[in-house]
């Protein structure tokens, strides 16, 4: 056993050396700079690389005192710094995008986010076609087909690599429950399922340590409507950018880890999913797991009770035209 643990220890820090390229589109926003800051402070990555419309040399130039053994390089607004950036990055995060004021919904930010993402989805289908894509612009629900809709256009598009970050909401439910339950977070694991936004998100307590709570309407709202809150508190200043940003670095570690050998890393995530493939849905975020290249295994929603049935059947209906919607609109707008 004591032989066993050691021997995986060895293997671990080994693999922990690769060259690993991480690189953050939007890096000098509210949740790129304290994400970016995060992943400086990782140490399974090796290079990072930052692009902005602004501001991402001077992030850079920041984050590069740090005393991490990872280089940080933030690159010019210009196609070729984007081209740059990208190359040879094994993960690309994206928070690009304008994000909510009180009184939006996540679908209003459509009209700007989608053309930002699909811009910058080419530019990592011709230079990073391989890399792991997670995007957090909103809204998820219809980003993230459009980014596989460029990536099936340019001819490079492998669903095991594309994921819509919905790990905000598992941290959310995990704190809400720690709260009402006085217990430390880390021992309340929650699962989240559907996509990322209001009604589509749907938090299976029923599956937790307690099943009582998925008959607790006000928890299941403040998961629901968690984003809303902050963007009401920050009040007119913009939407989650540090609950965020951790939630990103988490993403991206669990990545890293599956991909530098570790077995059994499992998030809730939005990917492209077979379980409701038969009623027109082609993303779906349930349990995840991780691995070298990217989804391993998907796992189904399982036993769920009466109320979460409910919530899922509403979260389907708007899903789909969440998922329609980003698709439609690559076909209309194919971008240059
Ligand atoms: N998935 C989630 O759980 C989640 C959580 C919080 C926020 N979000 C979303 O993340 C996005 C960013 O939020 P924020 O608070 O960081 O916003 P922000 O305005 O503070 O930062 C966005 C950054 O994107 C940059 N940008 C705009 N267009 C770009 C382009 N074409 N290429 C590169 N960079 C570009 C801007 O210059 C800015 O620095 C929003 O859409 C928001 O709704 C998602
Ligand atoms: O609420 C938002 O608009 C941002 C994000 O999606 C969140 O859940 O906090």
């Amino acid at each position: 056993m004591f032989a066993a643990s050691r021997i995986q220890t060895r293997a671990f820090s080994a693999s922990a050396r690769q060259l690993t390229k991480v690189s953050v589109l939007g890096a000098a926003g509210g949740i790129g700079q304290p994400l970016s800051l995060l992943l400086k402070l990782n140490p399974r990555v090796s290079e990072l690389a930052l692009y902005d419309i602004r501001g991402a040399p001077g992030v850079g130039a920041d984050l590069s005192h740090i005393n991490t053994k990872s280089t940080v390089k933030g690159y010019e607004p210009t196609a070729s710094g984007l081209a740059d950036a990208l190359k040879g990055s094994e993960i690309v995060l994206i928070p690009a995008g304008v994000p909510r004021k009180p009184g939006m919904t996540r679908d209003d930010l459509f009209n700007t986010n989608a053309s930002i993402v699909r811009d910058l989805a080419k530019a990592c289908a011709e230079s990073c076609p391989e890399a792991n894509i997670l995007v957090i612009s909103n809204p998820v629900n219809s980003t993230v087909p459009i980014v596989s809709e460029i990536f099936k256009k340019a001819g490079v598009y492998n669903p095991k690599r594309l994921f819509g970050v919905t790990t905000l909401d598992v941290v959310r439910a995990s704190r809400f429950v720690s709260e009402i339950k006085g217990t430390d977070p880390k021992d309340e694991n929650i699962t989240v399922v559907g996509g990322h936004s209001g009604v589509t998100i749907v938090p299976l307590f029923s599956q937790s340590k307690h099943p009582e709570l998925s008959k607790n309407e006000q928890l299941i709202h403040r998961v629901q409507f968690g984003g809303d809150e902050v963007v009401k508190a920050k009040d007119g200043a913009g939407s989650a950018t540090l609950s965020m940003a951790m939630a990103g670095a988490r993403m991206a570690e669990s990545l890293l880890r599956a991909a530098q050998g570790e077995k059994g890393v499992i998030e809730p995530t939005f990917v492209d999913s077979p379980l409701y493939k038969d009623q027109g849905i082609d993303f779906f975020a349930s349990k995840v797991e991780l691995g070298p290249n990217g989804v391993e295994k998907i796992y189904p929603v399982g036993p769920i009770d009466e109320v979460e049935q409910k919530l899922l059947d509403a979260c389907l209906v708007d899903l789909k035209k969440n998922i329609q919607k980003g698709k439609d609109f690559v076909a209309a707008n194919p971008g240059k």
